[in-house]
């Protein structure tokens, strides 16, 4: 429990007693130095990484820019205007993708103490399959079952988030991968938030669920394929897209005129054969106990 107000944390004014020091190993030995900020006092790296942009200085973790090393962003080191705070020599600066001259912003409360006070671990749930399927379903089932268990969920759906986010996406091949490049990030951040995050979406290619696999660290993606066959998908078909698509009036569906790769390794499998489905609930609880299994879920 927090004893006091929390720290305005990305506004310039944190305070070491704030910082858990788990989450301090790039603080100097020597203390904080003072920045020149509004007032407050600002983290500086003890083996210093950081910038001077456009007056405003920002610090990025050793880690950090291993990871961004890692990556494949190209990073700059540049001798920066930062004469303000002493032994800061250096600032890095990276291009991701369009983006130039851009710096990570770390902020001292991070993933760890953010899952400690929801007493949970983020993750991604990745529930991939055919349209009518049961991944919607499924997605709500399971959000409830956690939320009753006093968990954190969030849910995004790829229908609703084509009312929105991607709007401006359609069905064809390079807008589907960018709907689930955009869906991975979005849920990347609310595993990063601490949440389990959701996602339903039919996701039909294997290396566009990959690149959402690779976004987060190894074991918090939990890819689910809902293996429901075409058959019982079209029979249920409630929103008449199958019939339409059959009628030659939907082009490019998945499944009829589209394709869907099954996932090859995933970490959960729920069959659904003609006549004999598993139920919304048992379906949730095989997720359950596949996150309470692998510490998902803290008490
Ligand atoms: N051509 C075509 N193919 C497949 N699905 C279609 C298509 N056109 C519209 N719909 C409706 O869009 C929903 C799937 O959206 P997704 O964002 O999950 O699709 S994808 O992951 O980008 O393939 C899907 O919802 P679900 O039935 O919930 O899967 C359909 O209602
Ligand atoms: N386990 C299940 N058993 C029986 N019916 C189901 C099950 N899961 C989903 N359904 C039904 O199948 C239809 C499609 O489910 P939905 O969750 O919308 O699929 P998707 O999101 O994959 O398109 C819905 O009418 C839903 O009520």
């Amino acid at each position: 429990m927090l004893a006091r107000a929390p720290p305005q944390l990305c506004s310039g004014a944190a305070v070491a007693g704030d910082v858990p020091s788990s989450r301090r190993p790039w603080v100097p030995a020597g203390g904080l130095a003072r920045g020149g900020g509004a007032g407050g006092v600002r983290l500086v790296a003890a083996r210093p990484v950081v910038a001077a942009a456009a007056g405003e200085r920002r610090m990025v973790s050793p880690e950090t820019v291993a990871a961004a090393a890692d990556s494949g962003m190209t990073t700059q080191l540049a001798n920066g205007s930062s004469s303000a705070v002493a032994g800061i020599s250096k600032f890095v600066t990276s291009t991701v993708g369009k983006s130039t001259n851009i710096l990570w912003h770390d902020c001292p409360i991070g993933q760890t103490e953010r899952q400690n006070l929801l007493n949970q671990k983020g993750c991604v749930v990745w529930i991939t399959g055919l349209s009518g399927s049961g991944k919607s379903t499924l997605a709500c089932a399971l959000s409830r079952e956690l939320h009753f268990r006093g968990h954190l969920t969030y849910v995004l759906d790829g229908d609703n988030l084509r009312h929105g986010l991607n709007r401006d996406l359609s069905f064809k091949a390079e807008d589907r991968a960018e709907n689930i490049r955009r869906v991975g990030e979005v849920a990347k951040l609310f595993a990063d938030a601490g949440l389990i995050c959701i996602a339903s979406l039919i996701s039909p290619y294997r290396s566009d669920r990959s690149v959402c696999r690779s976004l987060l660290p190894k074991s918090s993606f939990i890819e689910v394929f809902l293996n429901a066959p075409l058959e019982v998908c079209e029979a249920r078909d409630p929103k008449g897209l199958y019939k339409l698509a059959r009628a030659g009036k939907i082009k490019g569906f998945t499944g009829i005129d589209d394709p869907y790769e099954p996932p090859s390794d995933c970490e959960i499998v729920i069959t659904c054969k003609i006549g004999d489905c598993p139920s919304p609930k048992s379906m949730a609880d095989q997720v359950v106990s596949y996150l309470e299994a692998n510490g998902f879920l803290l008490d």
